[in-house]
């Protein structure tokens, strides 16, 4: 695993969106020939969000032959519900790029099968050949898309049971009222992310420590499906100083020597 220490969460936003940047440009995507990206929604990608816009206003990068796939999306909520990860996602960045919108993915919360909607959902990212590189977030409790603890490591695209730690954590966004907080959602399982050619997870805060110090230097287990990045030949966590402060002084200063042996010898993100 590469571990990214960086000195902010807008430094963790810049890195992020340069490297998706990076990977989408030196893939040179075509229509038959398209790039496939795994997203994520929450309040840490939001920057990186930004910047990836940024970047596009500026002409360096296109998603028009880009292929986007979410993680997740509550069940039950509207498209057109500001909670819904359909809006989150139209609102912060599909409405402000050049993405096909037969391009974009998303799984249908609102389906009467969901069974059928999450094979489908496994079945089109197969039809691509994978995903390319799957961005994430962090839960509060290390989960990864909605794989709560327990999620099996092999599991695919499902419906899951949402914990009571994260209807606390994203009742946030739902008036503060955990009971207007959808109690179910579709996700892509753990081992849909894993079978993604690269994987870089962002995390940000405090808040977010315990989940880096379980992904990083604890066991592989599925009380923090995050861990399960241990066992993926290509994942990046990308930090800010906070995320950081559960980890031993010696696992934090050999990643940060790293990162700048990188820097200074590659000049490259
Ligand atoms: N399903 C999402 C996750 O994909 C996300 O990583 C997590 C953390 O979100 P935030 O970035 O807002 O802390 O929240 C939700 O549970």
């Amino acid at each position: 695993m590469r571990v990214v220490p960086l000195n902010s969460c807008d430094d963790v936003a810049l890195w992020s969106a340069k490297r998706i940047i990076n990977k989408i440009n030196t893939f040179q995507p075509t229509p038959e020939k398209p790039f496939v990206l795994g997203l994520p929604t929450g309040g840490t990608p939001l920057k990186t969000y930004k910047k990836l816009i940024e970047f596009y206003n500026k002409g360096i990068v296109s998603f028009k032959n880009v292929v986007t796939f979410n993680m997740d999306e509550y069940v039950g909520l509207e498209k057109d519900n500001p909670q819904s990860y359909h809006y989150f996602m139209h609102h912060n960045f599909f409405s402000k790029i050049d993405i096909l919108p037969e391009n974009i993915n998303l799984l249908d919360g609102m389906s009467k099968n969901h069974e059928e909607v999450c094979l489908n959902y496994e079945k089109k990212i197969k039809s691509y050949g994978g995903i390319h590189l799957f961005l994430g977030g962090v839960g509060t409790d290390g989960h990864i898309a909605f794989n709560e603890p327990t999620s099996s490591l092999s599991s695919r695209t499902r419906i899951k049971t949402l914990t009571e730690e994260t209807l606390i954590a994203n009742s946030r966004f739902f008036e503060n009222d955990i009971n207007k907080v959808p109690k179910y959602a579709l996700t892509i399982g753990v081992g849909t992310l894993l079978d993604a050619e690269e994987v870089m997870i962002l995390a940000t805060g405090m808040n977010k420590a315990h989940a880096v110090h379980a992904a990083v230097e604890g066991s592989v287990n599925h009380l923090w499906t995050v861990s399960a990045l241990q066992l993926h030949k290509k994942s990046i966590l990308v930090c800010d100083p906070e995320a950081t402060i559960e980890l031993k002084v010696k696992t934090l200063n050999y990643f940060k020597k790293l990162e700048h042996d990188q820097l200074t010898t590659f000049k490259e993100v």
